[in-house]
């Protein structure tokens, strides 16, 4: 397979990634001889970015043709049946940020990408979601395979305690500082998205608890699943060609 890959520092005004783990680089390639880019390392809110330059490489693809994008992301699991290493399909999203405010498509709308008030009750496309049900249990994953909503916080703290607990009550089942931003950008200009999340940690709900989140656990197991992630995603791929259903 022929991948070509620019460092993000290469290319003008795309913002650079300062996270441990991210390695700062596009990659264009052929996944199952579907042409496809992949961003190595994303950008977020606690890295100091304006909300704007987090997302801009949605739009970057968008004009560049992608139609369906697919977004992974690491979690702290709040939903109390969840275990690490569990991959939970993103059926639905809470954005605090966007509650205070922080919401990408604010300011003066870019009409040639999508309308003023774009909807959200469908961000996340429910054949897309289906489709990995079915290639999951095909691959045998069905005992790890979830599907649940994710909240975004900006970070970089982890949560308290009681925060893990408001959350919960509030209806989400995993928490994370990404992913939701890029949505809402995705689908004001019409792309479809998939998205997933590896749930790398607990969620700490428990004052008795000594667990603590860190960074080196999220990495650890992102490392752990890595392989059954890419079987995963390379699948799903591989199927939107066969259902010719790649909008
Ligand atoms: O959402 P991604 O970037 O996958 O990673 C998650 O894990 C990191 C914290 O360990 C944060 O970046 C958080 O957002
Ligand atoms: N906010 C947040 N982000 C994460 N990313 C990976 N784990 C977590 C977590 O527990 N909380």
């Amino acid at each position: 397979m022929r991948i070509v890959a620019f460092n993000y520092r290469d290319i003008p005004n795309f913002p650079q990634s300062t996270v441990h783990g991210h390695a700062g680089r596009l990659v264009f390639g052929t996944l199952k001889g579907r042409p496809c880019v992949c961003m190595q390392g994303r950008f977020h809110l606690y890295e100091g970015y304006p909300i704007q330059k987090i997302t801009m490489p949605m739009r970057i693809f968008k004009l560049l043709g992608v139609e369906t994008v697919i977004l992974t992301n690491a979690a702290g699991g709040l939903n109390q049946d969840y275990k690490v290493g569990d991959i939970m399909i993103i059926k639905d999203h809470l954005n605090m940020p966007g509650f205070a405010g922080n919401n990408p498509l604010a300011g003066p709308n870019e009409e040639r990408f999508g309308v003023r008030f774009p909807c959200m009750s469908d961000a996340y496309d429910r054949e897309l979601q289906q489709l990995a049900l079915d290639v999951g249990l095909e691959l045998g994953f069905s005992d790890f395979l979830r599907e649940g909503v994710y909240c975004v916080l900006g970070g970089p703290s982890f949560e308290t305690i009681a925060e893990c607990r408001m959350l919960h009550k509030l209806g989400a089942d995993a928490v994370g500082m990404s992913t939701v931003h890029e949505v809402i950008v995705a689908r004001h200009c019409g792309m479809r998205v998939f998205a997933l999340s590896l749930i790398t940690n607990k969620a700490v709900m428990d004052y008795d608890s000594e667990e603590k989140a860190n960074h080196e656990e999220v990495l650890q197991t992102g490392k752990q699943r890595a392989e059954q992630l890419e079987r995963l995603v390379s699948t799903i791929i591989t199927r939107l060609e066969h259902n010719n259903n790649f909008a």
